[in-house]
């Protein structure tokens, strides 16, 4: 992939620095502001900024499980109306991520369609990985944050006073459990698939591919008694799953040779996939068609750039996750 060292585009293959001895490792996240509801200082006493209705923006690529998520915590938090979205190309090219017309960023960086001008304005040395999802403060012209595990959690909470809406899928008396889930499908699942799909050795890509495996044999069985994974509650721990489950069958079992088995050879995890899926306001965030050109468009993994057709999937069809008692999504008081 190309990127940027100090400040100036380099079309070369380079993000080949995520590769260290064969194996797939992700670069560190650098732009790691928070919002809160006043933009006090945080814990650590690093200031924070404020949550207002259109200061703030997403942009992300359909392509990207980290940027689904963001618009996911969006949606269930009703954000819509406060923090807009522009949606890249579903190709990433020699110019990175790409808009296909002019986007707005603010006085500070004003018209435009490389993605990584977000970066350069907000860092004129920025040397490294230009990714989505990015949260954008178009009154300071500046990235706020581009990790989307932080994203996520500030969406689910920084902006309750403004919209109302209580909704928690990070309750305190669940953390312990989230967390739990999160670490094991971070490593093996999330970013499992890309170990696979990215490993530069047989024995590198072996290891990813049995420990995805395992892990996905584990949820089956966790989700044949558990309706969600941390029980009875919806929670971020199944959205995060969620974002590669339903790029799995699409994308990561051809392109990146995660072939065991498709996620629809799973009765459990196939109907947990498809209740989260017709959950209300999750399908926009979706858009299969992307995800297959995106991923099979990069020449690394797909020289011939021919992509499949099928295969055909109905995550509309019908789900039999209410056997087992569920909850919802845990309400603030
Ligand atoms: N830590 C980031 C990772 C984001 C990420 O890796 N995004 C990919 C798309 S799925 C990207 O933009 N890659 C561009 C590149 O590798 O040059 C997050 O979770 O927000």
């Amino acid at each position: 992939m190309p990127q940027l060292v100090r400040g100036e585009w380099v079309k070369d293959d380079i993000a080949a620095s995520e590769i260290r001895d064969g194996a797939f490792q992700r670069e560190p996240t650098r732009f790691r502001t928070w919002i809160t509801s006043d933009g006090r200082l945080d814990a650590e006493g690093r200031p924070t900024l404020p949550a207002e209705a259109g200061r703030y923006h997403l942009y992300v690529s359909y392509l990207c499980p980290w940027a689904s998520r963001t618009l996911i915590f969006r949606a269930l938090k009703g954000l819509e109306d406060l923090i807009g979205v522009s949606v890249a190309e579903p190709v990433i090219g020699e110019d990175g991520w790409v808009y296909a017309t002019e986007q707005d960023g603010g006085e500070g960086v004003g018209r435009f369609r490389h993605h990584y001008r977000l970066y350069t304005a907000s860092d004129p040395n920025y040397t490294g990985k230009v990714s989505v999802p990015v949260l954008w403060d178009m009154r300071e012209s500046r990235i706020v944050n581009n990790e989307s595990a932080d994203i996520i959690r500030m969406l689910n909470s920084a902006f309750d006073r403004l919209t109302g809406n209580t909704l928690d899928l990070y309750p305190e008396h669940l953390r312990a459990e989230i967390d739990y889930w999160n670490d094991l499908v971070y490593a093996t699942v999330n970013n499992g698939v890309y170990r696979c799909g990215f490993a530069k050795s047989q024995a590198r890509y072996d290891e990813a591919f049995d420990a995805l495996f395992a892990t996905l044999d584990r949820l089956e069985e966790r989700l044949t008694v558990s309706r969600y994974l941390a029980g009875e509650w919806l929670t971020e721990a199944d959205w995060r799953l969620f974002v590669t489950l339903v790029r799995f069958d699409t994308a990561y079992h051809g392109a990146f040779k995660c072939n065991l088995r498709r996620i629809d050879d799973y009765p459990q995890l196939s109907n947990y996939l498809r209740e989260l899926y017709q959950w209300p306001s999750i399908r926009q965030t979706v858009n299969l068609e992307h995800i297959k050109v995106g991923y099979y468009t990069n020449p690394a993994i797909n020289p011939t750039l021919i992509i499949p057709k099928g295969p055909a999937l109905d995550l509309d069809s019908h789900h039999d996750r209410d056997r087992l008692p569920g909850k919802s999504i845990w309400r603030r008081a």
